[in-house]
């Protein structure tokens, strides 16, 4: 193995209808990238046009709790009453080919993620304001009204929390936005902490 060889782990979080989705799907329409997504599996019924296994893999709940007691999640929470989780199976397989593999997930999970892996970069993706991530959640029409009340109360809880991240990314312009947290990428990817970590590994400590 080379020492630059295992790829980065980049959690991106921040509240529901910030663009986490949106910024993703920019990013990875750029060339020359590495980058693979981890599809989440979510207890939450399909919206229009979403695809099983593509945006998430769509379970029951009866399923879902399984799966916890299976430990087969690197991370689960419950959000406004909807489960959600980032299967593990496949992530170490991933980083260990060079891919930096991208969680797109909500505060609580993230938190977990930080906890277990060290090297991984954490990114919290702000709105430019309250009110443009009220007109997101509304005008992106997904969701009841009473949910996105529900959600907009959740965000105000894990903005308190966005100083646990590594870097904080206004989603003003979602190109803008992609670029910032492509070159966050590309600049945490060369540090040497990894180098580290991926000496250690070779040399099988
Ligand atoms: N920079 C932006 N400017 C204006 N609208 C945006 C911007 N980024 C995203 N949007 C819009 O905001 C809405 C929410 O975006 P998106 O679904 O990507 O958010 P999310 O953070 O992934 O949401 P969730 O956490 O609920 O899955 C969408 O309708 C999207 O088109
Ligand atoms: N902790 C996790 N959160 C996740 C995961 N996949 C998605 N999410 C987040 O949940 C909310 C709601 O999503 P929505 O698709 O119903 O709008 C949002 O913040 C997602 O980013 C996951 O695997 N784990």
């Amino acid at each position: 193995m080379k020492l630059n060889e295992r790829g980065l782990l980049v959690v991106l979080s921040g509240p529901s209808g910030v663009g986490k989705g949106t910024v993703r799907k920019a990013l990875f329409q750029m060339p020359n990238h590495d980058l693979v997504y981890s599809v989440s599996m979510t207890t939450r019924a399909p919206r229009d046009g979403e695809i099983d296994g593509v945006d998430y893999y769509f379970v029951s709940k009866e399923e879902f709790l399984k799966r916890i007691k299976e430990n087969r999640f690197l991370e689960w929470a419950e959000f406004v009453g909807q489960y959600y989780g980032t299967p593990k199976d496949k992530i170490e397989e991933q980083l260990d080919k060079g891919k930096e593999v991208v969680l797109e997930i909500e505060v609580e999970g993230a938190l977990q993620v930080r906890k277990q892996m060290k090297d991984a970069v954490f990114i919290f993706l702000v709105p430019p304001g309250k009110k443009a991530l009220y007109d997101r959640l509304k005008n992106r029409g997904t969701e009841a009204l009473e949910v996105v009340q529900q959600r907009m109360a959740k965000a105000e809880s894990e903005f308190l929390l966005a100083h646990k991240y590594d870097y904080i990314v206004v989603n003003d312009e979602v190109n803008n936005a992609a670029d910032r947290v492509m070159a966050i990428i590309r600049a945490e990817h060369a540090k040497t902490a990894r180098t580290i970590h991926n000496y250690l590994k070779m040399i099988g400590e």
